[in-house]
């Protein structure tokens, strides 16, 4: 199974079949029809009711696969009629194509062990899977559309030849969606579903059309964000960290690429994979974020409290009021042993405002029991907000 599994050799593999094409030629349509024809399944409806061709809209189900080319009134009453059975076989129409997908057919759909609600299992005959937008380091995140609704979906998938890794990443797997699945706030991610049919694993959550906010900052000009907006953004961070901090979670990798946006620029908390419960801390020592954005107690493998996360949102606050990434001049190693051996931080932007100044360093300071709790960043932001209007 060990080659066979490996992602790129799927994409390669699908690539170079004529399904592979039919598949691509769909999940381009589909990207289309996600990024240009509006993001919910309005212009679905509309499309279909509409008559508009078929370049409108090409969903492609997981585990029902359709062909393309079926009408769009067939495949309007086959998103209705959830559930019901391909006349074809899906091998026939994209060969090799749902080879990587099969791993959702192939069971139940249903939670493997994972510690979640029944309204939380998966169906899948209502999942249709459009094309791949992110990646992380083991995952890979889908456009989607469940139950009528767009969704981003994240696919993980532990390598086999790496036993312990593989370990890891099925315990964050579990982790992500036991903690994601009971958290319920405007500024983090609401999760919708989630199914582990290994070697696959599946999160199922709200889309976020703004991509991360590391993507934004890069797009700008470095230091060319307003005041109001990089106010907004960290109010936004911070509300959802305190939310997050109040249910006892330590979020553990907070940084902009963690931080996904809506259209209109509002921010919302992402990627619980290594956060923790802080009545868990212990269970959970080994697991890292990342360097740049790291606490030095976390870098030096001391057990942590939910002041790391304080740590990182100052430097997030410094990204916002520059652009910039942080230690861009040093490795992420280097970084690392600067911040714990040379009490480095990164270095305060000319003309930053005063209050944003104090905040970033009281945030970094090296004593956590120095570093403010959430809710008081909030009340600072939230103050300086109102002073500068
Ligand atoms: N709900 C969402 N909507 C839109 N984009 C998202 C969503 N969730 C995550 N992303 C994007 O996908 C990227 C990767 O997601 P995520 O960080 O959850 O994966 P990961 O495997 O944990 O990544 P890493 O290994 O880098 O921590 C994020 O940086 C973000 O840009």
């Amino acid at each position: 199974m060990g080659e066979d599994l490996s992602w790129f050799q799927y994409e390669k593999k699908d690539a170079a079949t004529s399904g592979g094409l039919i598949c691509r030629t769909l999940q381009t349509l589909c990207k289309k029809a996600v990024l240009g024809y509006g993001r919910s399944l309005n212009c679905f409806w509309k499309a279909s009711k509409t008559g508009a061709s078929e370049d409108s809209w090409n969903p492609w189900r997981l585990n029902r696969s359709c062909s393309s080319r079926r009408s769009v009134e067939t495949r309007n009453s086959h998103l209705q009629r959830s559930g019901s059975s391909m006349k074809q076989n899906p091998k026939k129409v994209f060969g090799r194509v749902t080879s990587w997908s099969q791993y959702l057919e192939n069971g139940s759909g249903k939670d493997d062990g994972v510690n979640i609600s029944k309204d939380h299992t998966t169906d899948l005959s209502e999942l249709f899977l459009g094309q791949k937008f992110a990646s992380g380091t083991h995952s890979r995140l889908y456009h989607a559309f469940y139950k009528q609704q767009a969704v981003a979906v994240k696919l993980i998938m532990p390598p086999t030849e790496d036993e312990a890794l593989a370990i890891r990443l099925d315990q964050q797997f579990s982790q992500e969606v036991a903690l994601l699945s009971r958290l319920r706030h405007p500024n983090i991610v609401q999760f919708v579903s989630a199914c582990k049919n290994p070697p696959v694993f599946c999160v199922i959550m709200e889309y976020l059309p703004g991509g991360s906010l590391k993507n934004f900052l890069h797009k700008s000009e470095p230091y060319s964000l307003s005041i109001e907006l990089v106010i907004s953004i960290a109010l936004d961070t911070a509300s959802g960290m305190e939310y997050l901090h109040s249910e006892g979670i330590i979020h553990r990798d907070l940084k902009s690429d963690n931080l996904v946006m809506t259209e209109d620029l509002r921010v919302k908390v992402a990627d619980f994979g290594v956060s923790c419960l802080e009545t868990h801390k212990e269970d959970m020592k080994g697991y890292t974020g990342t360097y740049r954005w790291m606490a030095p107690e976390m870098i030096k493998g001391k057990l942590c409290s939910r002041k790391v996360d304080v740590f990182s949102f100052g430097i997030v606050l410094w990204e916002l009021l520059t652009g910039l990434t942080p230690y861009s001049d040093m490795t992420p190693v280097q970084a690392a042993f600067a911040v714990c051996q040379k009490n480095a931080r990164p270095a305060i932007p000319p003309h930053c405002p005063r209050v944003m100044a104090k905040l970033m360093k009281k945030c970094w300071s090296t004593n956590p029991s120095n570093r403010p709790e959430f809710s008081e960043v909030v009340k600072v932001l939230e103050d300086f907000r109102m002073k500068s209007k």
